[in-house]
């Protein structure tokens, strides 16, 4: 069977653009890229097709209207159209660049050669069609915590990634030295992902361990707590896996959890609390934190 995606292209003022981004991410996309037009922002997002029917496409329209009247901006031109497999992954492809993320990670598309610039860890990646691309601020901000977790003593980590997508935040980890990462998503399309990019990576099978499920898959996996867990998905789905984190966890384990809007911030701290984590730092991008987390 042939899949289509529908491709949503926005002409907008350079001001605009956090607000069509965060438009965007209300909805499952896979891939979106930015340039510069003239004085304007030319910004493409790709979803699958059964996400939109024509009448959301009107509404979505709809709305970047009404933030652009809001904001007193010239309103935005907008145009989608169906394009299949092949096209899309060709379009999104070539608008996807080598992106460097906080000190140490340099991302490089799969299909592209190896940057000279020797002084990062180069992460090479193919997301296909799962979530992942280093693009995302929530993404990003998760690489950088990691950073600042792993450093002279990540050799003997072992790691939990829930929700691993094409599983960045897992090679990121084993790229900076941890031992072990035990990746879960539900989507079976993020496991075949995250094992390709693993490939990529030349990373050992036996490092980067992943299964399709949740968190109750690796509770009933680990024979040992882990000591961090990486869990980017969004708010209200954290909220549901939090009183089964502790089961994976021990005394000094630690985590990053990230996909929360600033106003929901709050409820997951809250329910952190409740099931004995707390909220070390909170850190931010646009609309979107990261809270690193530890045992209470
Ligand atoms: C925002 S993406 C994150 C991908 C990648 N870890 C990153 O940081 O870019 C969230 C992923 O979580 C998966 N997911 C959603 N709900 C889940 C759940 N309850 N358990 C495990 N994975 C889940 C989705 O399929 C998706 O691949």
């Amino acid at each position: 069977m042939v899949n289509s995606w529908w491709e949503i292209q926005v002409l907008c003022h350079p001001a605009l653009e956090d607000l069509v981004y965060w438009r965007f991410d209300t909805y499952d996309g896979r891939g979106t890229s930015s340039e510069r037009r003239g004085g304007h922002r030319f910004i493409r997002a790709y979803f699958p097709q059964e996400q939109f029917q024509l009448l959301d496409l009107a509404a979505l329209a709809l709305m970047m209207k009404q933030d652009a009247l809001c904001s007193e901006l010239p309103i935005p031109h907008l145009e989608w159209q169906l394009i299949d497999e092949e096209d899309w992954s060709k379009s999104w492809k070539s608008y996807w660049q080598p992106q460097t993320i906080g000190d140490r990670f340099l991302i490089n598309p799969a299909w592209l050669s190896d940057p000279a610039d020797g002084d990062r860890v180069i992460l090479r990646l193919d997301p296909g069609a799962a979530f992942g691309t280093g693009t995302h601020p929530t993404t990003q901000l998760c690489l950088e915590s990691l950073e600042m977790r792993l450093g002279e003593e990540a050799a003997d980590k072992i790691l939990a990634d829930v929700g691993c997508g094409s599983g960045i935040l897992s090679i990121g980890a084993l790229l900076l030295g941890a031992k072990q990462v035990y990746a879960v998503d539900i989507d079976p399309l993020a496991i075949k992902s995250t094992d390709e990019n693993r490939a990529l990576n030349h990373i050992a099978s036996d490092r980067l361990i992943a299964q399709r499920g949740s968190l109750q898959t690796l509770s009933a996996q680990l024979s040992a707590p882990v000591d961090g867990i990486l869990c980017n998905i969004l708010a209200e789905v954290i909220v549901d896996l939090i009183p089964d984190m502790t089961a994976i966890a021990k005394p000094s384990t630690w985590g990053i959890l990230s996909g929360i809007l600033l106003e929901q911030a709050k409820i997951v701290a809250d329910t952190l609390e409740d099931n004995g984590w707390v909220v070390a730092t909170l850190w931010r991008r646009q609309e979107w934190c990261c809270l690193n987390i530890r045992r209470a």
